[in-house]
């Protein structure tokens, strides 16, 4: 299984500063949705010019005119780009439309999708994209009870090529790695940590053993 960091920083220095501390221990460097919001698409360009050797993965969680925003991504230099599975049919496949043009995949994002997940998963891996992120959010990891079990239980289930991403932390990433997934994404429990890059290790450790 592979290790995804989301770079979940606000600036571009801050996330090559991250990006060079972890990159030994990940396969995938994501510019975080804030960060893009912050830094421009321009650190898309700086990101992957300091790891060319890297899959650079951009956030956009992009919720319209999938092709226009997709292909931006593409063009500043991105690997992978994400766009909401709860859009419209027609945005997802505008933005794999996109991937195609530049031979780059596209990754529907299922933040908010809680109801009939399995459904939406398999209507949006038909439309074309790589995978699919099974994601719990931020805001939903905060109340009180959360866990990634129906996260995981609902990639077991889709039977089609999937990420987690939802606060994975060292002690749950083994589940997601026996769960099946392809990718897992993991943010805070990376640059929330002391030491980023030990955090780091352990977690491509597990996700390997
Ligand atoms: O996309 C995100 C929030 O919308 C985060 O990047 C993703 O959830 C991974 O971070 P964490 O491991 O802290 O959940």
């Amino acid at each position: 299984m592979e290790l995804q960091v989301a770079l979940d920083v606000l600036d571009l220095p801050a996330a090559l500063t991250l990006a060079r501390q972890v990159a030994e221990h990940v396969d995938i460097l994501e510019l975080g949705t804030p960060l893009v919001k912050s830094a421009g698409i321009a650190a898309v360009t700086a990101v992957k010019a300091a790891h060319p050797d890297k899959q650079v993965f951009v956030d956009l969680k992009t919720a319209d005119a999938g092709e226009l925003e997709a292909a931006l991504a593409f063009e500043a230099g991105a690997d992978l780009v994400t766009v909401m599975g709860a859009a419209d049919d027609d945005t997802v496949r505008g933005a794999v439309a996109a991937g195609r043009k530049y031979g780059k995949k596209v990754v529907a994002d299922m933040i908010t999708v809680t109801d009939n997940r399995v459904q939406r998963i398999r209507e949006v891996a038909k439309l074309g994209v790589a995978f699919v992120e099974i994601h719990a959010g931020l805001d939903e990891q905060a109340r009180p009870g959360y866990t990634i079990d129906t996260l995981l239980r609902d990639g077991r289930e889709a039977g089609v090529p999937f990420s987690i991403a939802g606060g994975i932390k060292a002690d749950t990433i083994t589940a997601v790695r026996d769960a099946g997934a392809t990718v897992a994404v993991a943010g805070g429990a990376i640059y929330n940590a002391p030491d980023p890059a030990t955090a780091a290790r352990e977690l491509k450790h597990h996700a390997t053993h």
